[in-house]
């Protein structure tokens, strides 16, 4: 397992478009694009910029969203996930599960366009951690 950069911290909220508001009003936040549907996750997303990281703003597409229980426990929405690249998710994946991590389901694509995995919060104190393997044209303030 090499871990990589935090790629962003998601944020479950009932309403996409009032959290954008709010990122614009309180901190001047630059939005990336306009908000998009991700059915494969189940979710409506949109991304804030800040210089080191991106903040996901994640709502539930429908009922049967992975996000749907976060919301109904937690209506305002609030800090659900954070996104660590790896170079290889199949490898990641394996080494968590010889390390008997739970991981949840198979990689699926996610909103940057490469593999994604969730591994459950009971094995990081209560945190979901996501695990995205980092994009091929991935270049970011500090590399060389
Ligand atoms: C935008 C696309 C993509 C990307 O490219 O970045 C995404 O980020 S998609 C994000 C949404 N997708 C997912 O979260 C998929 C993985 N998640 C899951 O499989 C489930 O949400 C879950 C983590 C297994 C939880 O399932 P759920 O049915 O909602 O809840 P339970 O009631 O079974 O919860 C069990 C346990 O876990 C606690 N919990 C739930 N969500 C979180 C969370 N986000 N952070 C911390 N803890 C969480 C929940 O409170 C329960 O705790 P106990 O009551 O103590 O058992
Ligand atoms: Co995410």
């Amino acid at each position: 397992m090499t871990l990589g950069r935090l790629n962003h911290v998601g944020v479950a909220t009932p309403s996409i478009e009032k959290s954008i508001e709010t990122y614009r009003t309180l901190l001047g936040a630059t939005v990336i694009g306009a908000p998009f549907d991700l059915l494969a996750q189940g979710v409506k997303v949109c991304f804030i910029d800040t210089p080191n990281t991106q903040i996901e703003l994640i709502e539930p597409y429908d009922d049967s969203s992975p996000i749907a229980g976060f919301l109904k426990k937690n209506p305002a929405g609030g800090q659900h996930h954070v996104c660590f690249e790896v170079p290889d998710i199949d490898q990641a994946v394996a080494d968590l599960k010889e390390k008997g991590a739970t991981v949840l389901g198979e990689p699926r694509i996610g909103a940057h366009g490469t593999p994604i995995v969730f591994v459950h919060p009971k094995d990081f104190g209560g945190l979901l951690v996501e695990l995205m393997e980092t994009p091929r044209d991935s270049h970011h303030a500090g590399d060389h």
